[in-house]
């Protein structure tokens, strides 16, 4: 089987929310998809009506293939200190025309502030590894590992775009969504990610290569590009009127710098181009004037994030079948 879905930007693209179906009949939620942990959880019926703010809430009582995992609960805290909890139902999941059986669906009976404001987001897919799900006492498998052998090829791709829809595929690669050749890179799965190591990187078009090996994780479900705070500080060097603002929590600078690309090496002869256009997130302030920069340090994760910013510079192929991480130009 194959399968294909959309995914679509919100604001800044701050996050991308996914279609999922869920049950008999089907419900249909707006999932955000993230590659760098290991849930699949949805606001539900349980969800207090205080902590619900226009979310769709998936109802098992109201799906005919909804069977509760008994004696199952489920907690999970976020890098942003955001967090939720439940219990578990198996049921009927469906995405891109892909569909599996008896998924583990966790049902929040409880979720963070950070949850209820994000309004348009009715939960999340983890499509990391199971080794790091949180249903206890028996962990659970994702929706990519549950439909693993039944996929054409054992592999997901992320086509994550700026400011516009792009896709998430299963069991295939679409050739005309990458340009040239995709470099494969060999994942370590041992902490339950998408985790690899780039050679090195280089600062603006004109640059010269820096060796200096940066061990990250491939993270659809994080917005910036988190990188050790020397390469970081090296970057904002370029950037007139950058500086590292503790009251904003990171590097600032005038929403009209100019912002040199970011490029980081793939493999022994490869690198992805991040536009300078990319290296800008939002405004810190209501008039516009300063913006708080798409690169920011990794500092206390204890490894490197290459989220949305760099991920919708390229086509990316998470490869479990042959455990590597594919990245192309597109
Ligand atoms: C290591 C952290 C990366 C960001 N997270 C995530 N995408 N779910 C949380 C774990
Ligand atoms: C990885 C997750 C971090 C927390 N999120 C949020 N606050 N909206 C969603 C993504």
């Amino acid at each position: 089987s194959t399968g294909s879905v959309v995914t679509t930007p919100q604001q800044y693209d701050v996050e991308y929310l996914t279609p999922v179906t869920i049950g008999t009949p089907g419900q249909n939620l707006e999932i955000d998809i993230d590659t760098g942990s290991s849930d699949f959880w949805v606001f539900s019926s349980e969800t207090p009506k205080s902590q619900v703010d226009g979310q769709t809430c998936y109802n098992p009582n109201k799906s005919s293939t909804a069977k509760k995992l008994e004696g199952a609960t489920w907690e999970i805290e976020y890098g942003d200190g955001s967090s939720s909890s439940g219990d578990v139902y198996l049921d009927k999941v469906k995405m891109g025309g892909v569909n599996f059986s008896s998924q583990a669906v966790e049902v929040a009976s409880k979720v963070s502030a950070e949850f209820t404001a994000d309004t348009n987001n009715d939960g999340l897919m983890g499509l990391a590894f199971g080794s790091i799900n949180q249903v206890r006492p028996q962990k659970q498998t994702t929706f990519f590992e549950n439909l693993q052998s039944s996929l054409d090829k054992p592999l997901f791709t992320a086509d994550l775009k700026s400011g516009a829809p792009g896709h998430f595929n299963f069991g295939y690669i679409d050739k005309n969504a990458y340009t040239g050749s995709i470099t494969y890179t060999p994942v370590n799965s041992t902490q339950g990610f998408w985790m690899w190591t780039s050679p090195g990187y280089t600062i603006g078009a004109s640059g010269k290569f820096k060796s200096s090996p940066i061990e990250g994780i491939a993270d659809t479900g994080t917005t910036l590009l988190l990188l050790p705070s020397s390469v970081v500080k090296a970057y904002y060097k370029n950037v007139s009127g950058a500086s590292y603002q503790s009251s904003n929590g990171g590097y600032v600078f005038p929403c009209d710098a100019t912002l040199p690309s970011f490029y980081v090496s793939v493999g022994d002869d490869a690198r992805i181009k991040i536009p300078g256009k990319y290296m800008s997130y939002a405004p810190v302030d209501s008039q516009g004037q300063n913006c708080f920069g798409g690169l920011q340090t990794d500092d206390g994760i204890g490894f490197s994030i290459f989220g949305d910013v760099f991920l919708k510079a390229a086509f990316v192929v998470f490869d479990a079948g042959k455990e590597r991480l594919g990245l192309a130009a597109k």
